[in-house]
This record gives C-alpha cells, sequence and structure tokens, in this order.
C-alpha cells in the first residue's frame, strides 16, 4: 500500500473521537497528494458542516454558499473548477444512491490534480463512515427524524395495503423496510409447519432485495427461537455477534428479530442486521421494529385470509357449476323419460296429448287440414301368445322404431298411443298426404323380419284408421281422434293389412 493510504487507514485505526479523525485526515490529503488545501462539507439532517485544513502557504479556495454546495451534492461524478490561481478537485461523497456531502482538493494553477480514480476506495471509505456517523448522531434531531420514520411506517402500511399478492406484500416490506428505517439487510421467514420454516424475500451482501424461496429448512436451534415469546411484537436485540447469509457465518454485528403473529401463533419472523454499514441501532429503532413487524403481520394475516377465502370461493363456484351441471343433465333426462316411452323410446301418449289440442288450434285460425293415422297391430295377442310377450315387446319396439321415420313432414308427430297401438299426426296435411303416409305405413311393416327366436322370423302388419278434417266452429279434435278411430275399426273388419279413411 502507498504512503497515503497506508497514513489515511492509521489515522481511522489511532483516532477514536470523530472530529479528531477528520483533523487528523484531511493534511494528508496535502501532504501526500500535493494539494494546497482540503476541505470536507458534510450535509447533517439538512445543515452543512465544513472541515477545513489548509496549509500555511496557500489561500483559501473561496467558500461556495450553501445552494452551491446542495446543486453539486447530487453530482454523480468528481468534476473540477479551474480559476487562474487554482484548480479545485470536487469529490461527492455518496454512500448507496444518499448524497452525504463533498471533498474539495485545491491545487495551485499548473500542477496536476489527483486521479479521482485513485481517490476512489477513500471516498467509498469515507462516505460509508460519515453515513454511520451521521445516522448515530441523534437526541437533538431524534424528534424529526423519528417522525420521519413514523411517516415512513406509515408509508409502509400503505405501501403493503396495495401490494397485488401475498408475495408482492413481502417483496415491499423488505424494500420498503430497509429504505424507511435504515436497516442495512431485512429478510422475513415463514412457518410451514412441522417445525420448519421458509424464506421468502431477503438481502444480499450486497444489499440487494433477493427472492429467498429457495430457502426451506428446519427451523434452527437459534438463541433466539427458544427464548420466551411472552407478548406480541417481542423484540431480541443480540448485540456483538456473528451474522449470517443462508445460515453461512458472513459478518459481525448486531442483528435483531421481531415474531410475526397471526394472534395467538407465531406464523414467521422477521431478521435484521448491519452487515453492510455497521451502523448502529438508534434508541428508537426497537420501537419501530416492532410496529413494523405488526404492520407486516397485519397485512400477512389478512392476505391469507383473502386468499384463502378467494380459493373457498373459488371451490365453492366449482361445484355449483358441477351441481348446476348435473341437474341440468337430470333435468333432460326427466325432460326425455316424461316425454318418451320407456319400452320404445318413442314420443309417448302425453306428447300426443299436448300436441293435438295445439295443432288443432293453429288449423282452426288458418283453416288448414289436418290429418290423424292411428296404427293397430294385426293379432298381436296371438303374437304374444305364440312367442311370448317379450318377443312381443321387442316386435312392438321394432315397429316403433321403423314406423318413426315413416313421416318426415316438418311439424309431423309418430307416437306410441298405448299398448299395440301407434299414431301419425299430419298437421297441414290433407286426405292424399295421409294416404300416402298410411300406405307407406304399411308397406314397411310388411317388409319388417321380426325375429323370434336364434333363428326364425316372421312379419306383421298393421291396420291404420285414417281421419282428415279441416277445423270449423263446431268440430273439436275428439272428433277427429273418434273418426279415425272408427275408421281403423273398419280397416280391421276389412281383413287387416289395410287402410280405411272416415268418410261421413
Ligand atoms: N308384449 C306386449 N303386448 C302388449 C303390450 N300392450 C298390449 N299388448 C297386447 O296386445 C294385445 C292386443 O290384443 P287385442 O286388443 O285383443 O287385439 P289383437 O290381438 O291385436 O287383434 P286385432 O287388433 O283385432 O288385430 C293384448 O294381448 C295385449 O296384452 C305390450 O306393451 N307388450
Amino acid at each position: 500500500m502507498d504512503s497515503f493510504y497506508q497514513a489515511y487507514f492509521s489515522q481511522w485505526q489511532t483516532a477514536t473521537e470523530r472530529p479528531a479523525v477528520i483533523d487528523g485526515l484531511l493534511p494528508l490529503f496535502c501532504r501526500h497528494l500535493g494539494a494546497s488545501s482540503c476541505r470536507l462539507f458534510v450535509k447533517k439532517h439538512a445543515e452543512w458542516t465544513h472541515f477545513t485544513h489548509c496549509t500555511p502557504f496557500h489561500s483559501l479556495p473561496i467558500s461556495p454558499r450553501d445552494e452551491e454546495l446542495e446543486g453539486w451534492l447530487c453530482q454523480p461524478m468528481p468534476f473540477h473548477r479551474q480559476s487562474a490561481e487554482k484548480a479545485v478537485l470536487w469529490l461527492p461523497l455518496q454512500h448507496q444512491g444518499t448524497p452525504i456531502g463533498l471533498l474539495a482538493l485545491s491545487y495551485p494553477a499548473g500542477s496536476p490534480c489527483t486521479d479521482p480514480d485513485y481517490l476512489q476506495p477513500c471516498i467509498l471509505h469515507l462516505s460509508a463512515e460519515l453515513k454511520n456517523d451521521i445516522a448515530a448522531e441523534q437526541p437533538a434531531g431524534s424528534g424529526p427524524v423519528l417522525l420521519d420514520m413514523l411517516q415512513g411506517l406509515h408509508d409502509i402500511s400503505f405501501a403493503l395495503w396495495r401490494a397485488e399478492s401475498i408475495d408482492d406484500m413481502l417483496f415491499h416490506a423488505v424494500e420498503q423496510g430497509k429504505k424507511v428505517l435504515k436497516i442495512d439487510r431485512i429478510a422475513i421467514f415463514l412457518l410451514t409447519g412441522h417445525n420448519r420454516m421458509k424464506g421468502t424475500y431477503g438481502t444480499d451482501t450486497e444489499g440487494n432485495t433477493v427472492k429467498e424461496a429457495y430457502f426451506e429448512s428446519p427451523i434452527p436451534p437459534h438463541w433466539f427461537i427458544d427464548h420466551p415469546q411472552a407478548q406480541h411484537g417481542y423484540l431480541a436485540i443480540e448485540e456483538n455477534t456473528s451474522l449470517y447469509h443462508d445460515l453461512q457465518e458472513i459478518g459481525f454485528g448486531w442483528s435483531a428479530y421481531t415474531s410475526l403473529w397471526d394472534g395467538d401463533k407465531r406464523v414467521g419472523w422477521i431478521a435484521y442486521d448491519n452487515l453492510i454499514n455497521g451502523r448502529p441501532l438508534a434508541d428508537y429503532h426497537p420501537q419501530l421494529l416492532k410496529q413494523f413487524s405488526f404492520i407486516v403481520s397485519q397485512h400477512l394475516v389478512r392476505r391469507q385470509t383473502e386468499e384463502h377465502l378467494s380459493q373457498l370461493n373459488g371451490e365453492l363456484e366449482k361445484r355449483v357449476t358441477e351441481r348446476t351441471r348435473e341437474l341440468q343433465q337430470l333435468n333432460r333426462q326427466l325432460e326425455h323419460t316424461s316425454r318418451h316411452d320407456p319400452l320404445t323410446q318413442v314420443p309417448n301418449r302425453r306428447v300426443f296429448d299436448q300436441t293435438l289440442p295445439l295443432e288443432w288450434r293453429r288449423a282452426q285460425r288458418h283453416q288448414l287440414p289436418v290429418s290423424l293415422l292411428i296404427i293397430d297391430v294385426d293379432h298381436f295377442k296371438s303374437f304374444n301368445d305364440t312367442y311370448g310377450h317379450a318377443m312381443g315387446d321387442r316386435c312392438l319396439t321394432l315397429i316403433a322404431q321403423t314406423l318413426v321415420s315413416v313421416e318426415r313432414r316438418a311439424g309431423a308427430l309418430f307416437a306410441r298411443y298405448g299398448g299395440e297401438e301407434f299414431v301419425i299426426l299430419l298437421p297441414g296435411q290433407n286426405a292424399q298426404a295421409a294416404i300416402v303416409a298410411a300406405e307407406n305405413t304399411l308397406k314397411a311393416v310388411r317388409s319388417l323380419l321380426i325375429p323370434v327366436n336364434d333363428q326364425e322370423y316372421c312379419n306383421v302388419t298393421v291396420s291404420v284408421g285414417i281421419s282428415c278434417m279441416v277445423p270449423d266452429k263446431q268440430s273439436t279434435a275428439d272428433q277427429l281422434f273418434n273418426q279415425a278411430d272408427s275408421a281403423l275399426y273398419k280397416a280391421k273388419s276389412l281383413g287387416r293389412d289395410a287402410f280405411f279413411i272416415y268418410d261421413d
């Protein structure tokens, strides 16, 4: 190490009082780096403090006004100011983005200024030390600082309230907590049951907020875990202790823990330390950490309850949807059952009884014809007697499934009326159309092969009675039916396998 840095660091080690350190430091820039004067401007709680050193044989640089200093304070890089007699190298002091002050080195005109890169380690070190001093200085100014912090807690609470999810909320808790409470590192852990814990968000060794959800472990046998947790907001602080990252020891300082509570149940904790800047805890910090922990607990519990509720709602909605689907399916089945004949699966008498009056009225309104065919299986008693009732059922099913497609005109209805009787209702169709339908019916049944055992088939026939009317004021749907019925009787008496059309 060269002579300047040797002298610089030995100054830090020998002197203990901060003003003495600075008094001893400033001459080093003149003695080792050729500066004619050196001044340090530090901004403490909105007020500027000046430290000066100058060698006896050079004049001081002209004092800048506070407004100028304010302007230069946020300069990101070192910069020069030149006059006829001297050059001044201004070095902004910043720590983690916070402006702290300025170091000004004056050189006689014509002498080279020190390379700012060379001074970089010293500037970083000086910035961190001064930042710690400013943070540690309280009593006189602690009122406003504490008030700022309380306002900060309110802002944190607001930020957590606006977070989009638990994850987002925990990220902001760590991020905002560090910024507002001026704590180097914060990490939030949640208990997962069975004596285990998991990470959420934490702070790496550079001070960045990082996701630590990967971290999952049994709860380590740590001193503060077993410490009696007598009351909510319990705070445990250990000074001069080892500091850890991912269970690895990485430094020395103070560490603190606050618990997160859901009612009487501890659900996690927040860990804090001063790994990066080594700043001491301020008097008001214990109270702030408890409040901070209380705020995080509240938001965590509220979010967890909300998420649990919304999950329950989701499940409930899913169940209601499933149940509604089942009911709709059941309704469709019921509707089908109530309208179809269970043996043949064609529309049943109920459908016919509902449709006939409707079509009758429509025909009446528009003065259109309406035709009805009653179809009766011939000698079906004897079929049953010969082949058995089960074969009789089979025969009726085959006839129904054949006849259901014989008449395909719009509005036509084929239904099982009862027993071995079927009907075809032809709204808007005259006698001619009804005759065609009857002929097709006879033909279709005649050519039907009815299996009566494993090898044999037989044929059956049907008789059809037809009635066709254009409804007038006196006539009724019953009349239409009765006429078709008597026509059927006539067809039977004519020898069966025939149709007869009612004619008065
Ligand atoms: N297998 C079976 N038979 C039925 C069903 N409904 C009615 N029958 C039978 O159908 C037969 C109808 O007989 P009848 O009314 O005497 O008439 P038919 O023997 O068909 O003689 P015609 O109508 O004069 O040609 C009866 O034996 C009823 O038991 C049914 O659902 N299944």
